[in-house]
């Protein structure tokens, strides 16, 4: 019935993540036109794990951006007007449309982005709940009816739609961190200008194709394929434009510390979830086996490139010999290589940017007295973009190992003796995502808990990330929540009405 593009694609795991290429949209998507830069300009995109380029895409610049904001604001004068069900209704389309094609998508994810195809079936769905579950909420949009303190006057406060919004998205999560916004913002009522990252911009255009086929108006979604050259102008554009009322930024500390000082010019919402370094404690009396399956799943999760993926694991005395060897184990038994292959568990990382970045922070730690139990270097002979699964010990504050989101497959323990200094490990960092800890003690579950300075706390638990949860950062990990049923706040102003003179 919707499917006009995308038929069900029928999959399984092949030595091919290129299959439907012919299939794949390689224009930009700005009022429900598939179109080209002016400029005529284009930009490869390239698959992490082979280097090859799989699809070429228009490079847009400032003008073609402006044509799409006017378009977002022309398609916000109807979509704000549309009832809660009615955006409820094209949500509910949209997600599923977005179930029936999932192999179809999560192939895709795998040849931009390098995951696992199971890591990549896991984003999909993932990436579809927020669809799913704000097709829900755009229904319980609730303004409040509060006491009035004067008998001739009554108080109401109501939900808006912010405006058309500007949505930043990054490679690690190409579909889930555009569903997460862009399924917040329509409930809402808001239209958007989506400009995914130059890695990853095909599952973006699909996602848009399979909006379109929901029946979604056009002009309320609008993606702005860009190159990294083009990127700043446009980012600078959204920010500033007066035509856009949010920006909602997924990416590094760096460039969303940018955003939100251009969006200064314009008083803009910024909602914005940025880098963590991301503490894993584990404590005497915890399960040893257990902290180390999260481990695993926190720490190698799209190959350590993840926003929420343990940065340092800070482990008491008494059990950090057992913890560091069970690791080293379980690290062993990682399957590396290309993502669409069976049995593959750690893929590429993104570009050489990020292999460098890597690189550097080990060779930083090398150099500085740490001890490298396993890997330590490029993995050539998968391909430039690999890099060996590595655990590092003996690890100094002054390491950037200790400092920085290291954004790779790249396991740093550190030593600690009681429960203050394990905390202080913990909270030493002007970054607050997420924080996981192994304990089984209730009180000291307690503490710790409401101790970590993070937004979000995985209690003898590795991975946290759920649409029915709030997602967000405290410190300089960000502005905001998304996801649960605050998402929507991003994307909404509360309106107070005041009903005067009245006779009773
Ligand atoms: N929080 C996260 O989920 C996340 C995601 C990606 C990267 N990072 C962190 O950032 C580091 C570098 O990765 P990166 O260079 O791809 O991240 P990045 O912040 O540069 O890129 C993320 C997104 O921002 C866009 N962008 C870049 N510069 C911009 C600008 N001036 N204006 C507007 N948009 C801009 C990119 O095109 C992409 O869409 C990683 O090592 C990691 O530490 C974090
Ligand atoms: O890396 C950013 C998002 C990760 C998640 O939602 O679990």
């Amino acid at each position: 019935m919707f499917l006009k593009f995308s038929r069900c694609i029928n999959t399984s795991i092949t030595m091919s993540a290129q299959r439907y290429s012919s299939t794949w949209p390689t224009k930009a998507y700005v009022n429900g036109e598939w179109c080209n830069a002016k400029s005529g300009k284009t930009f490869d995109v390239v698959n992490p794990a082979t280097g090859k380029t799989i699809a070429t895409v228009p490079d847009l610049d400032t003008s073609d951006t402006q044509v799409a904001i006017n378009a977002a604001n022309e398609a916000f004068k109807t979509w704000k007007n549309t009832t809660a069900k009615e955006r409820s209704d094209l949500l509910r389309n949209w997600y599923n449309i977005l179930v029936k094609n999932k192999d179809y998508l999560a192939e895709i994810v795998t040849a931009e982005a390098g995951k696992p195809l199971p890591e990549s079936l896991g984003e999909v769905a993932y990436g579809n709940s927020f669809v799913e579950w704000f097709s829900e909420e755009a229904r319980r949009t609730y303004g409040e009816y509060v006491p009035s303190p004067i008998k001739t006057k009554e108080i109401l406060m109501i939900r808006q739609p912010l405006g058309p919004v500007g949505l930043i998205t990054p490679w690690n999560f190409p579909i889930a961190m555009i569903t997460r916004k862009a399924g917040a913002a329509l409930a809402a009522g808001c239209t958007c200008v989506i400009k995914p990252a130059e890695n990853t911009p095909i599952t973006a255009l699909v996602a848009a194709k399979f909006a379109e086929d929901a029946g979604i108006p056009k002009g309320v979604i609008n993606v702005v394929t860009a190159s990294r050259g083009n990127t700043p102008e446009i980012g600078k554009l959204l920010c500033e434009s007066p035509d856009i009322y949010g920006i909602s930024f997924t990416g590094s500390t760096e460039v969303g510390k940018l955003l939100y000082k251009q969006c200064s010019s314009t008083v803009k919402r910024v909602g914005l979830e940025l880098g963590g370094n991301a503490p894993f404690v584990v404590f005497e009396g915890a399960d040893i086996d257990k902290a180390v399956t999260g481990a695993m799943a926190s720490k190698f999760r799209n190959c350590g490139q993840t926003c929420v993926s343990a940065n340092r694991f800070i482990i008491q005395k008494k059990v950090f010999p057992e913890f560091v060897e069970k690791l080293k184990k379980a690290m062993d038994t990682l399957v590396m290589g290309d993502g669409i292959n069976s049995g593959v568990n750690l893929g590429p990382l993104i570009n050489l940017a990020q292999v460098e970045k890597v690189d550097r922070i080990v060779n930083d730690a090398k150099n500085k007295g740490a001890n490298i139990i396993t890997g330590g270097k490029r993995a050539l002979n998968f391909g430039e973009r690999f890099y060996e699964p590595t655990l590092i010990t003996n690890i100094t504050e002054d390491m950037a190992c200790y400092i920085e989101e290291i954004f790779g497959p790249v396991a740093v323990c550190i030593e600690f003796d009681t429960e203050e200094e394990g905390l202080k490990i913990a909270n030493s960092t002007n970054r607050g995502l997420a924080g996981y800890f192994y304990s089984n003690d209730l009180s000291q579950v307690w503490r710790v808990a409401k101790a970590l300075e993070v937004g979000m706390v995985g209690v003898n638990e590795g991975i946290i990330s759920s649409t029915e949860a709030a997602f967000g950062g405290v410190k300089e990990s960000g502005l905001g929540r998304e996801g649960s049923h605050h998402g929507m706040d991003e994307y909404t102003e509360i309106k107070y009405i005041c009903f005067g003179n009245l006779k009773y």
